[in-house]
Formats: structure tokens, sequence, C-alpha cells
């Protein structure tokens, strides 16, 4: 079977899209992908689109299967695609709050089970990728974090207890980061801005300040009182965002509500 692809994506939504996306850019043959979708959807040029299941297990030429679909859906996809998932193959699945032990009950035959959370930051190679597996050997272990770390900044989770924790900060985190962008563009143009302007120059400060912060020695916390001139305007903001530790309180109940809605998710697939 010459030139088979090698990654077979079931689900291929707007994670699993950036990711692709991701990979070709960083240099990965188109070639190593073939993608099944419930619905059509184009996929890049030299991308196999399988357009259904039988096609796919006709091929019968990946050793990993990705799964991008959704959590709630693993139930009913799983018996489908037993054919995918046999032996010699590596699951790698996306699928948010669903546990390594969920994943073994639902592909018992795939030779491994990785849970992956990225973000979308994949489409432009600077997501963090959080990795935890089962069933891998030192060599795999080392090709799996190289194909992912391609996507930006891969890093190994040892504690699952803890991946639900991680997702929200790493995998959601962009949504709340997005708010952020969007609240205070808001507050500029409510205090007087042309919300378009304000919105361009709250867009231009994050990117970089993020930038500046992440190459810097100084924590972001120290960066912060960097801004502040000593009675000048900066700490005058701060004082409002620091009142009550405000906006950490607010941060620990938006991560608490994500983490536990992982929980529910892989309640809801017991
Ligand atoms: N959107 C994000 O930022 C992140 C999403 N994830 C995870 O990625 C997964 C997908 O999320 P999104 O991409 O946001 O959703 P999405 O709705 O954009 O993509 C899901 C895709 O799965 C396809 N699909 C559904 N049932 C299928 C089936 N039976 N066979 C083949 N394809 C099927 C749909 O047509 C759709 O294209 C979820 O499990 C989520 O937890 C993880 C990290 C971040
Ligand atoms: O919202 C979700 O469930 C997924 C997981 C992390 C980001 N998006």
């Amino acid at each position: 079977m010459p030139d088979a692809p090698k990654i077979l994506i079931i689900g291929y939504g707007n994670m699993s899209g950036a990711m692709l996306a991701g990979w070709l850019t960083a240099g990965e043959p188109a070639e190593r992908f073939a993608v099944l979708n419930r619905s059509p959807k184009t996929a890049p040029a030299g991308v196999t689109v399988y357009r259904d299941l039988d096609e796919a297990v006709a091929a019968g030429s990946h050793n990993a299967v990705m799964l991008g679909f959704k959590p709630n859906q693993l139930n009913d996809v799983a018996p489908q695609i037993q054919a995918l998932t046999g032996e010699g193959v590596a699951v790698y699945s996306l699928l948010a709050g669903l546990t390594i032990a969920q994943l073994k009950s639902a592909f018992p035959n795939a030779a491994a089970h990785i849970r992956v959370m990225p973000n979308l930051a994949c489409r432009i190679n600077r997501s963090p990728i959080i990795l935890l597996e089962n069933g891998l050997n030192a060599d795999k272990r080392e090709s799996t974090f190289t194909f992912f770390d391609a996507l930006g900044t891969a890093v190994w989770l040892e504690e699952e207890g803890k991946f639900d924790l991680v997702t929200a900060l790493a995998g959601s985190g962009p949504g709340f980061v997005y708010r952020f962008i969007d609240a205070l563009a808001g507050a500029g143009a409510d205090l007087g801005l042309e919300p378009a302007q304000a919105e361009a120059l709250a867009l231009a400060m994050v990117d970089g300040a993020s930038a500046l912060a992440a190459g810097e020695t100084l924590s972001p916390g120290d960066l912060a009182n960097r801004v502040a001139s000593p009675g000048g305007m900066t700490r005058e903001g701060l004082n409002v965002l620091d009142a009550e530790n405000a906006l950490q309180e607010l941060l620990v109940e938006t991560l608490r509500a994500t983490a536990e809605r992982g929980a529910e998710l892989s309640a809801d697939n017991g």
C-alpha cells in the first residue's frame, strides 16, 4: 500500500482543522493525513478524504486515529469505528473530559491511548499541547511528543486528575482571553472611544504585551508593577483589579466551573 496515510482524523471540525493546518505548516506531508467527517468539508490538497467508514476501513492504511468529534458522541461513534482502532493503532483523543480508562474501554484493541489537549492556536503553531498516554513505549513516546510539539509547545502530564484543570487553563483559555479583549475594547467604547479603534488597540496591546512577557525573565506579576510608574496612572487601574483579589477570584471561579464541566462530560459517558 504505497504512500498510505498514517493519521486518520475522525471528526474534522474547528480543532482538528487547526491542528492539520499547523502540521502542514510545520512541514508534515499532506499525504500523511486522512480525514473522515460526518458532514462534507474540504480538506487541504493532498489530504485523503473518506466519504464513509467503509472507505476508510477498506484503505486500512493508518497507524493512528485522532478523535475530533464531541465528547458526548463517543458512545455512538466508538462501536462504529472498532475496525479502525484495532491492533497496532494509537488513539489520540481531543475529547474534553474523557479519561484514559474511558478510551481504553471504548477502544480495547488499540495499541495505545493518548489524551491530547491543544487549543486553536495550533493553526499558527503556537498552542500549548498537553499529553497524557497509556501504552506507548519509550520510542513511541518520544515520536508522539515530537509530532505534537510541532503545533507549539507539547508537555506531558503524568497526573490525570489535573487534566480537566489544564484543559480549562490552556485549552479553553483562548476563549477567556478573547472575552477579556472584547470586554476591554467594550469598556473603551463605553467611555468614549470609537468601537473599531478600541478593538484594534486592545488586540495590538494584548499581542505585544503577551509576546514581551513570553520573552522576559520577569514574571507577569512583576511586569505589571513595571508598567505602573510610581504615582502614575496604571496603579489606579490595578487597584481596581486587585481590590479584594477580585480578578484572581473571578478566574478561580472561571477555571473551577470549566474543569467541573469536564467531570460532567466524563460522567455522561459513564
Ligand atoms: N474548539 C476548541 O478550541 C477545542 C476543542 N477540543 C475538543 O475537540 C473536539 C471537537 O471540538 P470542535 O472542533 O470545537 O467541534 P466541531 O463541532 O467544530 O467539530 C466536530 C466535527 O466532528 C464531526 N463529526 C461529528 N460526528 C462525527 C462522526 N460520527 N464521524 C465523523 N465526524 C463526525 C462534525 O461534522 C464536525 O466537523 C471536542 O471533543 C473538543 O472537546 C479540544 C481542545 C480545544
Ligand atoms: O469547550 C470545550 O469543551 C473544548 C475543550 C477545551 C476547549 N474547547
